[in-house]
């Protein structure tokens, strides 16, 4: 699914109006039918409804959505804020149309002094101040209005997306002048700040309704940002040959785990495995060397000459991928073992973990970094590695989208809704993933897949796509038998299988 900005939300909200063809406002009057059902469909007409409408086309929504829940009985009350006496011309029609309908119990237009209404727990606001217009944040009054509400006991419905929240760049807003809604009914698509972590506490629960805007604007505009879903995912994965041999199937290396993180470089191997691999050869410490041959059999054991700690650049020659990080350490020592097995890698390369916070600790060296490499950093890990300090999600997935720009290289930046940031500027978020993976060794895991994938001949970008699909999918499915609380990684490894086979029905 694309994630249009909200310059090219109104391009095609204007396309679908020349073209479909519709009018405008009997666009408007589908969208507040829309928003109508939804709120018809959880709360009674016996619930108080208060409607807060803005001079733009969200507020032009919310007055529709006014005489629609009026035409059904509900007792409603009405607040346009036409401080500077201009409204958007179908905003100005929904206002005559209200006025018109007769049912509406009150109905105020301010302009100047607003005396704010009770609001009781059993009312029902519906935000329709700012939408996809609102293009900085927001001040003064309008701010005021958004504590009051966010200070009420009533609940809150906020129409496309809640008053005050930008549709995509929201670094310096001040939350205490962002709506906190309840349920917030988007528009024909997610915005783009409402797959970020710290806009959650907005949003409430999340719906999308469905406008039907053109479907040929849609197909046929190139977008920056879209949500990879099971189809985009089945389109892109290759079927088994029937005469696949284990050296048809790509050789994997990993090169993981130190002494006392032995279960990181199990994690990796038995998911490179489960990934599908035909081979997959570890790299490990000395004294690693008994608990990997009795936890993996089918890996290949590579022992590194140090006891404890990765020391030793291998060829790589013999594999068609490696992935390199889960549990290394960062004693100095690796540090330097892992340039060095950087700049003599001919195989496509993951870097992940211990190897990323390597790179963060000895910046310089990342110019080194060949192109289309692979890094999987979370958060934290992203923060050390571009000298983010903000706690703002979308600056740092900006940061994780201009480094992806600057090396050439994927980064895979972690979380829910992970964000795979393109060397071309382009970012695929994920849709599959819980928080019952929120467990250490997770991202261990997700390493193992990418790895085996990229060593099956996948390129960098789809082993990427499929990798974190799958993985998604593998807690997802591992989650609906076992539950989130008690969901551990090695359970994701273990519904790999279910989530391949999901994929092939
Ligand atoms: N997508 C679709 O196809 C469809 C979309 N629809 C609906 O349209 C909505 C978008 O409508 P919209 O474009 O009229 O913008 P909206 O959010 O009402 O605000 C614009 C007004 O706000 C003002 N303003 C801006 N920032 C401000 C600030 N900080 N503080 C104060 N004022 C500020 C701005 O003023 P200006 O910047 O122009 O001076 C202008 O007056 C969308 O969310 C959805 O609900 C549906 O009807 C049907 C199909
Ligand atoms: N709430 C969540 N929703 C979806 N996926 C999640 C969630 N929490 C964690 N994950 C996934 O689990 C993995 C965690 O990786 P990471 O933080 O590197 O773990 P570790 O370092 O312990 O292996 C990532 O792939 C991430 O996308
Ligand atoms: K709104």
């Amino acid at each position: 699914m694309k994630i249009f900005t909200s310059t090219q939300i109104h391009e095609l909200d204007k396309y679908t109006i020349d073209h479909e063809p519709v009018s405008s406002i009997n666009l408007m009057e589908r969208a507040a039918k829309a928003i109508t059902h939804c709120i018809e469909a959880e709360w009674s007409n016996r619930t108080p409804i208060v409607v807060f409408a803005g001079p733009g086309n969200n507020g032009g929504d919310a007055l529709a959505v006014a005489r629609l829940l009026a035409d059904d009985g509900y007792q409603v009350s009405a607040f346009l804020f036409n401080i500077h006496n201009k409204l958007s011309n179908d905003c100005a029609l929904n206002k005559k149309r209200l006025i018109e309908s007769k049912r509406i119990k009150q109905f105020t237009e301010v302009s100047v002094n607003f005396e704010p209404p009770t609001l009781t727990p059993d009312t029902v606001v519906v935000d329709g101040l700012f939408g996809s217009g609102l293009n900085k944040p927001l001040t003064g009054g309008f701010a005021a209005m958004v504590k009051y509400l966010n200070s009420s006991p009533a609940k809150v419905v906020s129409i496309d997306i809640p008053s005050g929240l930008i549709c995509e760049d929201n670094t310096y807003n001040i939350s205490a002048n962002i709506l906190k809604a309840d349920l917030t009914l988007t528009l024909q698509q997610k915005k783009l700040s409402m797959l970020m972590a710290d806009n959650q506490k907005y949003l409430g629960r999340l719906k999308v309704l469905d406008i039907r805007l053109s479907p040929e604007y849609i197909q046929n505009t190139d977008c920056r940002y879209r949500i990879l879903e099971e189809n985009d995912i089945r389109g892109i994965m290759q079927p088994r040959d029937d005469f696949a041999h284990k050296g048809s199937m790509g050789h994997a290396l990993l090169i993981a785990g130190s002494y006392g993180m032995a279960g990181a470089s199990i994690l990796a191997t038995k998911a490179c495995l489960r990934a599908g691999a035909g081979k997959v050869t570890v790299h490990s410490p000395k004294r690693n060397y008994d608990i990997m041959q009795i936890s993996v059999p089918e890996a290949i054991q590579q022992m590194d000459p140090e006891e404890t700690l990765f020391s030793h650049p291998v060829d790589t020659e013999p594999y068609n991928a490696l992935g390199i990080g889960p549990g290394l350490g960062s004693n100095e020592t690796t540090a330097i073992a892992l340039i060095a097995q950087i700049r003599r890698s001919t195989c496509p390369l993951v870097i992940d973990a211990d190897a990323i916070n390597i790179l963060s600790s000895h910046r310089a060296w990342m110019q080194q970094l060949p192109k289309d490499i692979i890094l999987t950093p979370h958060p934290k890990e992203l923060d050390r590695l571009a000298g983010t300090t903000s706690s703002c999600c979308y600056e740092r997935l900006m940061k994780a989208s201009e480094l992806a720009e600057r090396l050439q290289a994927y980064i895979l930046l972690k979380g829910h809704y992970s964000a795979l940031c393109l060397p071309n500027g382009h970012i695929d978020f994920n849709s599959t993933g819980n928080s019952g993976m929120a467990t250490a060794g997770s991202g261990d895991v997700l390493t193992g897949i990418i790895t085996a994938l990229l060593a099956r001949g996948y390129d960098a970008p789809s082993a990427c796509r499929i990798g974190m699909y799958l993985h998604g999918l593998a807690g997802d499915l591992a989650a609906k038998d076992l539950g989130k609380e008690s969901l551990i990684a090695g359970d994701i490894i273990n519904y790999l299988p279910k989530a391949f086979l999901r994929m092939e029905d």
